[in-house]
Order: C-alpha cells, then sequence, then structure tokens
C-alpha cells in the first residue's frame, strides 16, 4: 500500500463515507466488530449478484495534480467501465475535520462485470494515486464488509483488514464544506497565486495570467470616489443597471472579471474548481487595481466582484438544499483581508418565472454554470443565500422586478445614502 493511501489509515474507523445516489447522500461509517447494527442504506437495495467498490483520490502533496486526476478519473471510469456498472459520487471525511475530505466514486457492478471492473481498478491501483476498496455480504448473509485493497511490487491482493459497515449520521453540514477554504474559494492573493504558479507547467496560459497580475497587493490608495458593485444572478439586469448608472454618475464602469483576462476565461471554465476558481479570485486582485486607479478620479461602477467568485465557488462544491450550506456567520463567507472593499455591494434579486422570461429575450448562449442556474433551483437557491451570507461588505438586496428606470432610481437613493453623491 502507498504511503498515502497509509496515512488515510489511522483515522480509518472514524472516517464517514457517503455515497450520492440520484443528488441525495448515504452515509455510512466502518467499524472493526459488528455490534448488530443495520445494513447502510446504499446497501440495502444490493442485490446478491451485485458487486461494489470505491475509488477515493487521497491528496498528494500536489494540489494540482490531484484536482487533475479526479476529473480525468471520472473520464477514465465511464469510458473504460462496462455501460451497466453504475458509477456515484463518494466522499469520505472525518467529521468536523478541515479539509479532511477526500473525494472518489462508487461502482455498483453484477457477477457479470466483476471481472472487468477488478480489472481496472487493480490497474488504478498500481499507477494511480487511489485507495480501493471492495464491498460484499459478510459469512452470515447479513452484514456487509469493506476490504481494503492493496497494491504489493507484482499483485493487487484485498489484504488487509475487513470492516463491517454500518450505518451513519449526516453530518451538520455538506462534507464539502470542510474543504472549501483555499480549495474553493481563496482568502489571499498568495493563496489564489500560489495554486496560478503551479499550474504554470501544466496549463501555458497560467504564465499569461501571472504576468497579467499586479505586482503588489494593496499598493494603491484607497479610491477618493465611491465604488459600487452590482452583483446577481445572470439577467437580473446588472449589465442594463450599471450602464445607466455610469452614464448618471458620470462613472467609470468595470467589468468582472477584468477585460484583459477575456482571451483566457474559455480555458480556464475547463478546469477542476481549485484552478478556475484561483484564475476568478486572481481576477478580483486585478480588478482592484483597476479601481485604485479609476477611483481617483471618478466613481467607479463594478459589475460582479468577490461576491460573485466566493457565493459561485460555495453553491458549487456544496449540492442539495440550502441547509447544506456552511451556517450564517462561517468563516467561509469572509471577505479577503487583502481585497479592496467597495463602498456599497448592491444584489439585484429577481423572481425566477421573470428572469427565464428575460433570459428567453435575450436569447443569447449560456455558460454551462447558467445552464445549471436554469435547470437546478437548489443551486440557484443556494447561490443567492451564499449572496446574502457575505460579509465585510454585504450586500443590500434590491428587487429587480420593476422598470429598468425605476431600479435605477431605488439604486441612485441608496447610493446618494451611503456614498454621499
Ligand atoms: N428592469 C428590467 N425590466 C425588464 N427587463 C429588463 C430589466 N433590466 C434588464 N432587462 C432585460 O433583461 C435582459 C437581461 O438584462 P441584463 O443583460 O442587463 O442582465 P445581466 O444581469 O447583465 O445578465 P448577465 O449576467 O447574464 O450578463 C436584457 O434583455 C435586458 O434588456
Ligand atoms: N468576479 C467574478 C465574476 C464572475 N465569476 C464567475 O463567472 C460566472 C458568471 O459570469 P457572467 O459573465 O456569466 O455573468 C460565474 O460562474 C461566476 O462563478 C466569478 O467567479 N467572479
Amino acid at each position: 500500500m502507498s504511503k498515502h493511501a497509509m496515512s488515510l489509515l489511522p483515522r480509518w474507523c472514524s472516517r464517514v463515507f457517503s455515497v450520492e445516489l440520484n443528488g441525495a447522500p448515504f452515509y455510512f461509517a466502518v467499524k472493526e466488530k459488528h455490534l448488530g447494527e443495520d445494513v447502510p442504506r446504499v446497501f440495502r437495495e444490493v442485490q446478491n449478484r451485485d458487486k461494489c467498490y470505491s475509488v477515493l483520490v487521497y491528496c498528494s502533496r500536489d494540489r494540482i495534480k490531484t484536482a487533475k486526476f479526479y476529473g480525468e478519473l471520472k473520464d477514465k471510469l465511464l469510458r473504460d467501465l462496462p455501460p451497466e456498472c453504475r458509477l456515484s459520487p463518494m466522499s469520505s471525511f472525518l467529521p468536523k475535520v478541515r479539509d479532511s475530505l477526500v473525494k472518489g466514486y462508487f461502482l455498483k457492478g453484477n457477477s457479470d462485470t466483476s471481472s472487468p471492473i477488478e480489472r481496472l481498478l487493480s490497474d488504478l491501483i498500481q499507477h494511480d494515486p487511489v485507495l480501493v476498496c471492495s464491498y460484499s455480504p459478510a459469512e452470515d448473509g447479513q452484514q456487509w464488509t469493506q476490504h481494503m485493497w492493496s497494491e504489493t511490487a507484482s499483485q493487487v491482493m484485498d489484504v488487509a483488514k475487513e470492516y463491517y459497515v454500518v450505518p451513519s449520521e449526516a453530518p451538520e453540514y455538506h462534507p464539502s464544506t470542510l474543504n472549501i477554504i483555499n480549495s474553493d474559494v481563496f482568502y489571499s492573493f498568495d493563496e489564489a497565486y500560489d495554486v496560478m504558479k503551479k499550474c504554470g507547467d501544466i496549463i501555458p496560459e497560467a504564465k499569461a495570467v501571472l504576468e497579467l497580475l499586479p505586482s503588489r497587493v494593496e499598493a494603491r490608495n484607497k479610491p477618493d470616489f465611491p465604488v459600487i458593485v452590482i452583483e446577481g444572478l445572470d439577467a437580473t439586469g446588472k449589465t442594463t443597471l450599471t450602464e445607466s448608472l455610469k452614464d448618471t454618475l458620470g462613472a467609470t464602469l468595470l467589468p468582472s472579471p477584468p477585460e484583459c483576462l477575456s482571451p483566457w476565461r474559455a480555458r480556464f471554465d475547463q478546469e477542476p474548481p481549485l484552478i478556475r476558481r484561483a484564475f476568478y479570485a486572481l481576477g478580483n486582485y486585478i480588478s482592484a487595481d483597476q479601481i485604485g486607479l479609476k477611483g481617483a478620479k471618478t466613481p467607479v461602477i463594478v459589475d460582479r466582484f468577490w461576491h460573485s467568485t466566493a457565493a459561485y465557488a460555495i453553491a458549487t462544491a456544496v449540492s442539495g438544499p440550502v441547509c447544506n450550506l456552511p451556517g450564517e456567520g462561517s468563516e467561509v463567507y469572509c471577505w479577503p483581508s487583502d481585497l479592496f472593499q467597495p463602498s456599497l455591494v448592491v444584489l439585484l434579486t429577481l423572481d425566477p418565472e421573470e428572469r427565464k422570461r428575460r433570459l428567453r429575450n435575450r436569447g443569447q448562449g449560456k455558460t454551462d454554470e447558467e445552464e445549471e442556474l436554469d435547470h437546478n433551483q437548489l443551486f440557484r437557491l443556494r447561490v443567492e443565500e451564499a449572496y446574502r451570507r457575505i460579509s465585510g461588505p454585504a450586500c443590500v438586496t434590491v428587487d429587480a422586478s420593476p422598470s429598468a428606470d425605476r431600479v435605477l432610481q431605488q439604486v441612485l437613493l441608496l447610493i446618494r445614502g451611503k456614498c454621499h453623491l
């Protein structure tokens, strides 16, 4: 067994395992002795002929490689596994222990597919950073056991220990919340920069992004003029409002991510969350630099900023209903201490049906995340709630359903109240 896999073992019996079936998580744990507990739900409906496996990707020191490999693993499994084999997202974590989450996949096959599945897993365990387990009924035929596989110099064996699987309670928050900090959301320039720098060897575009970054964060003075950020889901009217604010206030309008990143955006949108989110986080620091420059001469209006970066990242990392999000007041919602704080952040909200109507009328292409917003009402609710929970500055919500002019007047009132313009 590799030394990385060994490091997962000392607290193996304290770990909780989660398998996501049709979007709902099922939790189980393992025990060395069986004390008459139930069979976990995820195994209850498994037929006698079925066989189950887990493939967990343990985190090597190279986070970039691990993140890339996790995405590639899914493609490989989908491509090489027999079509009858069912693949579900899986994770394992130590409750309440930060950064303890490891992700992977749960496979369900049957006696006809077990040989090709096992051949593929044997190959994986010898070449890739994975920990493989198989699950089978215990001798009494009532319980299920987990067998951990181990690779030796020449073969793969289901070695080590046999554990019983038992039901486990759902954690208070979604397990993904354990790893959000500095993997999905970056709280300092240095953390995001570090990821982008390490990408340089495998993603040539990363070098071009690094060259665009300001040399020193917070190097500029605080802007003399107010800086107003407009946030909201797509088609809530940000572009319409920011254009009007620019004209009415004689302000400078800055889009986010900044225009200089446009050539690289589609490239980074294809990358796993660690890399993609580092790209957007760095975009905010470039915007902050531009804000410092322009804000010395005019008020500045920014179309999206940090709220968008954090809210979309948190809402994507966590699945299921809004109650799965990290609790209100969690450090996950804190503003990065080294990032410029705008004078006012306005969040435009809109009834989902009206938003869809505006999207249809506009008739433009949509990004995958925008498609997701359309199809997945829970995702939309999680993004909106994450927006509301971010603090330092918190956003002020404005109903965007009245006419464009009424929305403009409403926001001007807020700006005049808060920014003395
Ligand atoms: N208050 C409003 N009432 C009715 N229609 C509006 C209003 N504001 C904007 N629209 C229309 O809704 C559509 C979406 O608006 P807009 O492009 O400003 O949204 P957005 O938030 O910038 O979207 P995205 O983030 O996807 O760029 C446009 O066709 C726009 O003309
Ligand atoms: N500061 C920002 C701005 C945007 N994003 C991400 O971009 C997507 C929405 O942008 P649109 O141009 O389509 O409005 C969304 O996926 C955000 O995650 C960001 O992260 N930070």
